[in-house]
């Protein structure tokens, strides 16, 4: 079964849930906010871009950023976790800019957007474009690069993310948003020395075996055999591997959010640039 993306025409984010029409309460269990607890209308109503990322201390730099970036009143340290109550996802704000961790991998990405467009949902937020500036390793590209993701490929570089429902396999797209896309690239052409290129990006469910690393405590496979891989991958277009864009596109392509995945290829990971 394959699904369609979804856009609401309004400009509001779309769940596609009816159960929570009947629900008395929701409570965004992993953020520590609540529809009986918090005023989400009144904390979040004006916020136009969220920012997302594997670590708490990165999401906290760039809210700071942010906070200097926008002028906002502050010295840019003070900037306070929304979640702090629920030890497992940070949150910060700027201005109309919220900057949200998210863990490694599939899984942990989950969870924390179904809770944040649930979200966006109950504040009423309109237009809102949401970032994933996250690390990968590249792929037959110079070490400091900056992927932009068109399309999330998984493990067989196909443009597809599973999801088990169940006991179903419903299979979802993982395209990208293609003008936000180009729109950040041009960006990137104002800053000097910023090599930056729009690709696939494969997304793995591990770090190791998945990713073809010889350094895990399991490998079965040769250098060889790993570099036939990798070199597949690249003419395949893929130019980085990360683990969550194949989730955020599937989820924010169907909730009718506006989304695009960048990633820092920050190390010149060895035996990742086989070309
Ligand atoms: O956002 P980050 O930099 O955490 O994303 C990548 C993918 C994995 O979560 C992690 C692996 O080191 O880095
Ligand atoms: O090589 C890398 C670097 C960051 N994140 C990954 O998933 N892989």
């Amino acid at each position: 079964m394959t699904e369609t993306t979804g856009y609401s025409g309004s400009g509001l984010v779309l769940v596609r849930n009816p159960h929570l029409d009947l629900m008395e309460e929701d409570v965004l269990y992993h953020l520590d906010l609540g529809t009986k607890t918090h005023n989400l209308p009144a904390m979040f109503g004006d916020i136009k871009f969220v920012c997302v990322g594997g670590s708490p201390n990165r999401m906290r730099a760039f809210a700071q950023f942010m906070q200097r970036e926008l002028g906002l009143a502050g010295d840019g340290e003070d900037v306070a976790d929304i979640c702090a109550g629920s030890d497992r996802y940070a949150m910060y704000r700027a201005g109309p800019v919220l900057s949200i961790s998210h863990g490694m991998g599939i899984p942990s990405i989950s969870i924390m957007l179904h809770e944040l467009i649930k979200l966006l949902h109950h504040a009423k937020c309109r237009d809102v474009t949401i970032i994933r500036i996250g690390t990968s390793g590249g792929l037959g590209i110079e070490a400091g690069s900056v992927v932009i993701t068109d399309t999330a490929v998984d493990s067989s570089f196909q443009p597809r993310f599973e999801q088990v429902v169940l006991d179903d396999v419903v299979v979802r797209s993982t395209e990208l948003d293609k003008d936000l896309a180009e729109e950040l690239l041009a960006c990137s052409r104002d800053i000097p020395d910023f090599p930056t290129l729009i690709g696939h990006t494969m997304c793995t469910y591990d770090f190791y075996e998945g990713q073809g690393r010889l350094d895990g405590a399991l490998c079965s496979f040769s250098s060889e055999k790993k570099l036939e891989y990798l070199r597949r991958a690249y003419d395949a277009g893929v130019r980085n591997i990360e683990m969550e864009s194949a989730a955020f596109a599937a989820l924010c392509g169907l909730c009718g959010l506006k989304g695009e995945s960048c990633h820092f290829h920050l190390l010149p990971t060895p035996g990742l640039n086989p070309l």
